[in-house]
């Protein structure tokens, strides 16, 4: 394909596997960081492309910086970021359109542990926009033969997928981390999953988005992987850690703990039932062990699978 001028903003681990992905098939890239030296403005001017890759607490600080640059008004915003926003409880995606009512906005999630990907072993991933053609633009440019890009309809479906695994993540962590056993593991990942599909029902995504890469592939690969920092997080809350002992020694971004917190304020106001997140919720404030934690889950009131 053409040679596209792409801007990625956050040169985090997920920001800088990208940027490798994009410049491996041949694409003029420039990262920016809040850190680096080059300004935001010089990384953005001309860019076809600005794929952001940052954390959740810096998005909106970023939006607004990014608002006060003019860009051309064919630019294609792209966001990577897992997460929700405390104030609004808004994702990404949306808080990227609401700036830029104007401007495609593609959402690119999956499940892309970045360190695998940084070792060119072979992923899948999703690019999820309301504007087809940016979001076939996007997948073209990062496709390769490490990694297989799909196109989806459903942004918020794909965009929820990959942020709501991540609480299911933290309790995998916890799942492990006692022994619990695989009976235990894969009721829990199934009834995660079904709380997932609950919740983004309740934002409008599309329920069969959550059976796909980014809800389902990506709640497969970050509850079992050690690479993941959610997961981390749950299995060393499971050895008697602190929260706070934890992520003092966490390299990286576990967004699962801000999104859990949110994800608790955002069922209270739509009364949307989460039993499992409320579990996680109440483990990362300190309020219960990861033992009784179990118990509360296994207690509750019996009832049908499926309300059909
Ligand atoms: N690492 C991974 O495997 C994947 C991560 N993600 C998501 O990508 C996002 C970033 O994750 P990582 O790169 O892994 O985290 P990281 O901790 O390695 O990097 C975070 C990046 O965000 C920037 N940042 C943080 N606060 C900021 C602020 N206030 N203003 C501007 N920049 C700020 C940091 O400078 C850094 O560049 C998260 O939402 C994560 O869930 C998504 C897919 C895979
Ligand atoms: O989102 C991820 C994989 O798709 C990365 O997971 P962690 O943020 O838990 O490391």
């Amino acid at each position: 394909m053409q040679k596209t001028t792409i801007a990625i903003l956050g040169a985090g681990a997920w920001g800088q596997a990208l940027a490798d992905l994009a410049s491996q098939n041949g694409h003029e890239v420039r990262v920016w960081s809040r850190r680096g030296s080059a300004t935001l403005e010089a990384v953005i001017s001309g860019a076809e492309i600005i794929l952001s890759a940052i954390a959740m607490k810096g998005v909106s600080d970023l939006v607004s910086q990014v608002k006060s640059i003019p860009l051309s008004p064919n630019t294609i915003l792209v966001t990577a970021t897992k997460g929700l926003d405390p104030q609004t409880t808004s994702t990404p995606s949306q808080i990227w359109q609401i700036a830029f009512p104007d401007h495609p906005v593609v959402v690119l999630s999956g499940p892309n542990l970045s360190q695998e990907i940084q070792e060119s072993l072979p992923a899948a991933t999703v690019v999820a926009s309301e504007n087809t053609a940016a979001a076939e633009l996007v997948q073209l440019v990062f496709s390769s033969p490490i990694f297989r890009v799909y196109t989806n309809p459903d942004p918020i479906g794909v965009e929820l997928g990959g942020t709501l695994k991540n609480i299911m993540a933290i309790a995998a962590g916890v799942c492990d981390g006692l022994h619990l056993g695989t009976n235990a593991k894969a009721a829990l990942v199934t009834r995660g999953l079904t709380e997932m599909v609950r919740i983004g029902q309740s934002w409008g995504a599309k329920t069969e988005t959550f059976y796909g890469l980014s809800g389902l592939g990506d709640l497969l690969a970050t509850c079992n992987s050690p690479l993941s920092r959610n997961y981390q997080v749950g299995y060393q809350m499971a050895s008697g850690k602190t929260l706070t002992e934890i992520l003092a020694h966490t390299a990286g971004t576990a967004e699962g703990v801000n999104t859990c917190q949110v994800l608790v304020q955002r069922a209270q106001q739509y009364t949307i039932p989460i039993p499992l997140t409320q579990q996680v919720y109440r483990l990362l404030q300190g309020e219960i062990t990861p033992r009784q934690a179990l118990e509360e889950l296994m207690l509750r009131d019996i009832k049908p699978e499926y309300h059909y």
